[in-house]
């Protein structure tokens, strides 16, 4: 069956909806949720500014036949401004009560590949949310690559407020335990973005795999 066909996608070479409706009866809490007429569940991806969950999202969605959805960017188109403006005009605090918002409307909306922000799975009622209703991958680069990385434009508020290598390792301490909670673990070094497509596919295949056996 080809991806992008109704009631099946594939990962790797595996069919999701016939594994996520074999793990409906395993009662797995995160697959447990699984409507056998809808193509899956959505897959969250969470991790540090830099990490790549905006541009590798984009592409594991286009590879798996499912939409795309960034949530800063829905965000934005919420609230009629730039995520740097929404936090200079609220604040933070505002800016992670919207977030909450918009990410369960993401959620609720259909399975589709949802990049966060990096803040968002650091929130216990979002994190409460992916975990429940979504495969989550914690998508992860060494600090030195986010440093680079997210150099490379100046849209992120919170790198705005000091040094953003003091900043990103703070971030790291604070968040990580958070991002270990995902689903999968994965390194989103350099090379080539489509590779580390590959490595979310083979993950998400083995994660199944082994909860459902040969
Ligand atoms: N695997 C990768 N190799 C090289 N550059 C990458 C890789 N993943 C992301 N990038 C680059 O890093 C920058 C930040 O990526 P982005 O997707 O915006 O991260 P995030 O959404 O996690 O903050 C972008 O310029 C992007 O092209
Ligand atoms: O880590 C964070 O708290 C944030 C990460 C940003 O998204 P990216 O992780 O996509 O850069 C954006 O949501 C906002 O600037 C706050
Ligand atoms: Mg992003």
């Amino acid at each position: 069956m080809a991806a992008g066909v109704q009631g099946c996608f594939m990962i790797g070479d595996f069919c999701a909806v016939s594994l996520f409706m074999m793990h409906e009866k395993t009662k797995n809490r995160h697959f447990s949720l699984i409507d056998p007429h809808n193509p899956g569940m959505p897959i969250v991806l969470v991790g540090l500014m830099g990490a790549g969950k905006s541009t590798i999202g984009r592409r594991l969605a286009a590879r798996l036949g499912l939409g795309f959805v960034d949530a800063d960017d829905a965000i934005a188109e919420a609230a009629g401004r730039s995520i740097s403006e929404i936090f200079e005009a609220f604040g933070e605090a505002a800016f992670r009560e919207g977030e909450r918002r918009v990410i369960a409307r993401l959620i609720d909306d259909k399975p589709q590949v949802i990049a966060t922000g990096g803040g968002a799975f650091a929130d216990p009622q979002t994190r409460d949310l992916v975990l429940s209703r979504s495969f989550s991958v914690w998508l992860d680069a060494d600090i030195d690559i986010l440093v680079e990385r997210t150099a490379k434009r100046d849209t992120r508020p919170l790198l705005r407020q000091g040094d953003p290598r003091t900043i990103l390792e703070g971030l790291w301490k604070t968040r990580a335990g958070d991002y270990a909670q995902a689903n999968i673990h994965i390194k989103s070094s350099d090379g080539p973005h489509e590779h580390v497509v590959d490595k979310i596919i083979a993950a998400m295949g083995s994660y199944i795999r082994e909860r459902t056996g040969p």
